[in-house]
């Protein structure tokens, strides 16, 4: 459904559509830190939101695939004057709106709500920002989660690959 006129509240975030491939560090507080190859792809079918599926894989020393990390998938709904909502879900029980803004190639967005399942870790609050660097996407996304206060946890670089 690419093939469909793009629509004009998505245009501050249009930069976005393909697919990117990548790699980031992690870590937290809690955790030891590691390296993670990422996939994301960018959707629309002319409704003023992008379809949003991004998939990660922990790397070795060497960058090679060793197994499945995080997936989250869900939807980024532009509004007038450069709003956004996004709405996120995870395999590992949590679901998070976002609400945020695009300043030029910049986007920058807080949990407004978090909901998790009874057994999902305690996780209460997240905040990204994207940005189009040399163009490429580069990203940065601190969390609060078992008990820690808005931390890093992971910031990647994709580039454009379709
Ligand atoms: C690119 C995406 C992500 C990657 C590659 C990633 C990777 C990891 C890894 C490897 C761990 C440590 C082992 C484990 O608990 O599985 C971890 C822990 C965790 N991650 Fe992520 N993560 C990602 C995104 C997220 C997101 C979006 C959230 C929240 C919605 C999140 C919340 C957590 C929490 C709560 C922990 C547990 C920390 C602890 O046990 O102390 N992660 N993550």
């Amino acid at each position: 459904m690419e093939s469909a006129a793009i629509h004009p509240d998505l245009e501050p975030i249009a930069f976005l559509l393909g697919r990117w491939e990548g790699a980031g560090v992690g870590g937290y507080p809690t955790i030891e830190s590691f390296r993670f190859g990422q996939e994301i792809v960018f959707e629309h079918n002319g409704k003023p939101f992008l379809r949003y599926e991004s998939k990660t894989w922990l790397l070795d020393d060497e960058g090679n695939m060793v197994r499945p990390l995080a997936t989250e998938s869900g939807f980024w709904r532009a509004l007038p004057e450069r709003q956004l909502e996004v709405v996120l879900s995870h395999p590992t029980g949590i679901v998070e709106i976002y609400v945020g803004e695009v300043v030029f190639h910049k986007i920058e967005l807080q949990t407004d709500v978090v909901a998790r399942t009874a057994t999902a870790k305690e996780y209460t609050a997240g905040q990204r920002l994207y940005g189009l660097v040399n163009g490429n996407l580069m990203y940065a996304y601190d969390m609060a989660a078992e008990g820690q206060a808005l931390t890093s946890h992971l910031s990647a670089e994709l580039k454009k690959v379709g």
